[in-house]
Parts: C-alpha cells; sequence; structure tokens
C-alpha cells in the first residue's frame, strides 16, 4: 500500500526519527502515455500528471517536507506567498500536521480553485495589490521576524527534497530516464527539484540524465530574456512571476543537462491546452500545458528530435481553474427543456 513520500523515499530525504510521518499518501502520481501527441511529434511522449496529488499539485510533494519539519523544529505557524497552489497545499498539510497558515497572494491574480482550497483549509488570506514577486517579498521578512513562523515557500531547501522525488519516480515508472524532462517554470523550484532528483539516481543507480526543457509563458520569462519581468503577465496565473527565486539553479539545470528554457504565448499555451483535453483526455490547468506548447513549438522549429522518450510534467489539476476552461469553450452547451423530443432534434442537429 502506498503510504506517501517520507515512507517510500526516506532514505533519500533529510527525515530523522523525530520527523513526524505527516502524509495524505501525496506522490506516486500516473506516468500517461500520449498517443496522439506522440504520433503528432514523433517521440515517445509521457504526461507526468501531478494533479493526482491530494490538493490536485506537485506542491504537496515540497509541502508535506517543509510543513514535516517545521513541525519537527517546533514551529507553530506556516507562511508563504503564493500564485495559489503553493498556499493550496501549505494550508492542507499544516492543517494536518496542526499548524496555522499565513498566505499572501496577489490580488484577483489566484484561480478560483486554488483559492477554495487556501479558504476551506483554514489559512489566514492576506490578498495584497502587488504582484507574486512583492509577496514573496514580503514573507521573507516577516518569516526572518519571528522564530514561530516557517516560510515554506520553493527558498526552503526542504520544498526542494519533497518535490525531487517526482524525478525518482518518473525513472521507476520507465524503468530508466527519459531523453527529455520537459517542465514549466515560474518561481523555479520545480526545474531545480527534478534536477537534483535526476542527479541523486545517476549517483546512487547509474540511471541516465535528461536534457532539462523548461518553459515559461512569454509574458512572464525573466530567464529566457535574462532580465527582471517588473509585470509579469499570463494567462497561466500560476507561472506570473518576473524574478524566480531559484533563478541560477534552474540556469544550472539547463547548462549542465545540455537542455533549452524558452517561452511560449498565451496563444500557444490555450491551443495545448485544448489539445490535451479534446485529444488525449487529460485536464490540466492552463501553466502545465506550457510543457506540452513548448514541445509543440520545438516540433514546429524542427527542434525536437525524433524517437526521443520525452516526459512532460503537468504540474496541477485542470480543476483549479474552472474560469479558464469555460471561457476557452465557444459555445456554452445547450440548456434543454426536459423535453424528450427537444433533446432528440438537438443531439440530431450536431
Ligand atoms: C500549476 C503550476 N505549474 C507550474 C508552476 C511553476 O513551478 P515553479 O517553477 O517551481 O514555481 C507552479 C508554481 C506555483 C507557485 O509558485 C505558487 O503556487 O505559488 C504551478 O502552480
Amino acid at each position: 500500500r502506498w503510504q506517501g513520500l517520507i515512507h517510500a523515499y526516506k532514505t533519500f530525504l533529510p527525515v530523522t526519527d523525530e520527523t513526524p510521518l505527516l502524509t495524505l499518501n501525496e506522490g506516486n502520481t500516473p506516468l500517461i502515455h500520449l498517443p496522439y501527441l506522440s504520433a503528432q511529434m514523433d517521440i515517445e511522449l509521457y504526461a507526468k500528471y501531478e494533479g493526482a496529488n491530494p490538493t490536485g499539485s506537485f506542491k504537496d510533494r515540497g509541502m508535506v517536507m517543509a510543513v514535516a519539519k517545521a513541525k519537527e523544529a517546533g514551529r507553530k505557524v506556516v507562511i508563504c506567498a503564493s500564485t495559489g497552489n503553493t498556499s493550496a497545499a501549505a494550508a492542507a498539510y499544516a492543517a494536518r500536521a496542526g499548524l496555522k497558515t499565513i498566505v499572501v497572494i496577489p490580488e484577483g491574480k489566484i484561480a478560483l480553485g486554488k483559492l477554495a482550497q487556501a479558504m476551506i483549509y483554514g489559512a489566514d488570506i492576506v490578498s495584497i495589490k502587488g504582484n507574486f514577486d512583492e509577496a514573496l517579498n514580503i514573507v521573507r521578512k516577516v518569516a526572518e521576524k519571528s522564530e514561530d513562523i516557517e516560510l515554506v515557500n520553493s527558498v526552503n531547501p526542504y520544498r526542494i527534497e519533497g518535490q525531487k522525488t517526482a524525478a525518482f519516480e518518473i525513472v521507476d515508472q520507465l524503468d530508466g530516464a527519459p531523453d527529455v524532462l520537459a517542465i514549466p517554470v515560474g518561481n523555479a523550484g520545480n526545474i531545480t527539484a527534478y534536477w537534483q532528483g535526476f542527479n541523486e539516481y545517476h549517483e546512487q543507480k547509474g540511471t541516465a540524465l535528461p536534457k532539462m526543457f523548461g518553459f515559461q509563458a512569454e509574458g512572464a520569462s525573466p530567464i529566457v530574456q535574462n532580465k527582471v519581468i517588473e509585470q509579469p503577465e499570463t494567462i497561466a496565473t500560476a507561472i506570473r512571476i518576473g524574478n524566480p527565486a531559484s533563478w541560477q539553479r534552474a540556469d544550472e539545470a539547463r547548462d549542465l543537462s545540455g537542455g533549452l528554457i524558452d517561452s511560449v504565448t498565451d496563444e500557444e499555451i490555450l491551443a495545448a491546452y485544448q489539445l490535451m483535453t479534446s485529444k488525449e483526455g487529460v485536464f490540466a490547468e492552463p501553466a502545465s500545458n506550457a510543457s506540452i506548447a513548448g514541445l509543440i513549438k520545438l516540433h514546429k522549429q524542427g527542434k525536437l528530435q525524433s524517437g526521443q522518450k520525452v516526459v512532460a510534467v503537468l504540474t496541477g489539476n485542470g480543476l483549479k481553474d474552472p474560469q479558464t476552461a469555460i471561457d476557452q469553450v465557444e459555445q456554452v452547451p445547450a440548456v434543454l427543456d426536459n423535453d424528450e423530443e427537444a433533446i432528440i432534434n438537438y443531439i440530431e442537429r450536431q
């Protein structure tokens, strides 16, 4: 029976006998083959579906570690800035661990599902007039001032430790490392964690090192443009970040792996978003589809070597952002009266 990440990977994690065995059974997420897109791009493509985690995103991997270690250290409160998924995961694991949660979110720029989670899990929510980067600056200052408060953004090393387990799972599931790992990049904690995970397996098990292909939204692409973006803008609100905390480690993952970090437009993200649901039956939130959009862009440019084994990380469940899904579908479903005749006629007209 799967008992979560601390149980599954304790020999790879900085846990001690005093570390509480916290879990919501995170991890062990599906690696879903994508036959339609594999044929379209002439590669062997899989999606690592992180939307199947307990709070619906990959953040659960890092948060179980960060919160368990905070509790071990006697903290009473966890705090984070978030575009949404970090706050949902922090609030869930802190509730489980009996700690309080404070989240600071950029006003109005958080998907509905994520806000609902932070609220119902019982977080104290502060909405600021600024963006994510400003929110992160605020929470770092607050955490420095108080012994009782633990900062659980991905500047907290335990977050990276927890998130690297996804790389382990992919190698175990594929029985070897993929040639390419495609991943959306916002604050750049996740690309950092995957690169660390692949390296640890390489050192301990001799498995290979994939090329890391990171993708940013064009309107929020500081690493691609090599400059801080003061006012990042993208429909993929999860990665609407202009000054990534792990910028330097993302550069290292790109350079040491012989990979790349590129950007995709909102149109390309939304096209991938719709393609994934209508052709593969896989529903992930817009930011997650930046990894698919990036692969499609590279393929169109003739830069995607055929025949490779590629894994695209789908970082969050599509249900996190129901408004974008509704906005994308032209016709609102016909609402017919409970009239058998009308319904049959409607269906025959399709
Ligand atoms: C769905 C989804 N996809 C990709 C990313 C980017 O990962 P990083 O490059 O490690 O930041 C995020 C990040 C979200 C937050 O940063 C937050 O929740 O505050 C995300 O929620």
